[in-house]
């Protein structure tokens, strides 16, 4: 199956800036990205990133400057189905996780993210379209009974998980030991407990008085 892999390589993860900066952001973007990319490539399955600008990474690149919605439904016009959809954030997605979302079977198949997001989809359904952003995952449900298309959705913990706000990091640092976390490490992000909860702490900030 041919699994895209939505980027933006403009402005990546804003939703991070009160813990990183510009440059960080992109740096950690392409830390999940390769993650991601080793995960899909581990399913024996074939990942080309669809970004924004040209990516320095191990996949295939298409490079797509238009919204996101727009450069993914181009993208699934172009391919044979069924064609994945994977988001470049899902800094928990396994080889596992990924084999239960490609095998299972259903015109439309979504992971869907904490919050209302779609994570991770399967088309198999050439009149479905994506529409991204908002409550996504709503919208996905409600266009592929739109079509007629039978839709599943996959029940996962790893798939659910996209890094988007400073709380999202506890779970790479909790959960993840790959590219990601060393770069999270290599920062000086530490997990922290207050209050009974694991929360995200950097050693040589203001917040640590160091
Ligand atoms: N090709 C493409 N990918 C996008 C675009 N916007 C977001 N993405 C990717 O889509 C996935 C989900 O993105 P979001 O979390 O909504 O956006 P983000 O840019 O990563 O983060 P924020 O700036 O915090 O919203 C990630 O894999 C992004 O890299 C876009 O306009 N084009
Ligand atoms: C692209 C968007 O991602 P989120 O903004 O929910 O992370 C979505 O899943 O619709």
């Amino acid at each position: 199956m041919h699994v895209l892999v939505p980027f933006d390589a403009r402005q990546p993860k804003s939703r991070l800036a009160d813990v990183l900066d510009d440059g960080e952001r992109q740096t950690f973007a392409r830390a999940m990205l390769a993650d991601v990319l080793d995960a899909i490539e581990e399913t024996g399955h074939e990942p080309t990133v669809l970004s924004t600008a040209q990516v320095d990474c191990r996949a295939s690149v298409t490079v797509d400057e238009r919204p996101l919605t727009t450069a993914v439904n181009d993208a699934l016009d172009e391919r044979a189905l069924p064609v994945g959809v994977v988001m470049s954030d899902l800094a928990l997605a396994t080889a596992d996780t990924l084999d239960a979302l490609f095998g299972t079977a259903g015109d439309v198949v979504i992971a869907p993210g904490l919050g209302g997001g779609t994570n991770a989809l399967v088309v198999r359904h050439a009149e479905f379209e994506v529409d991204y952003h908002g409550t996504s995952v709503r919208d996905h449900r409600e266009a592929a009974t739109a079509v007629g298309a039978n839709l599943q959705v996959v029940d996962s913990y790893r798939l659910g998980v996209d890094i988007d706000d400073p709380t999202d990091l506890v779970e790479v640092l909790l959960h993840n030991d790959r590219t990601a976390t060393t770069w999270l490490d290599d920062a000086g992000f530490r997990l922290e407990t207050r209050e009974g909860r694991a929360t995200i702490a950097r050693t040589g900030t203001e917040s640590d008085g160091t």
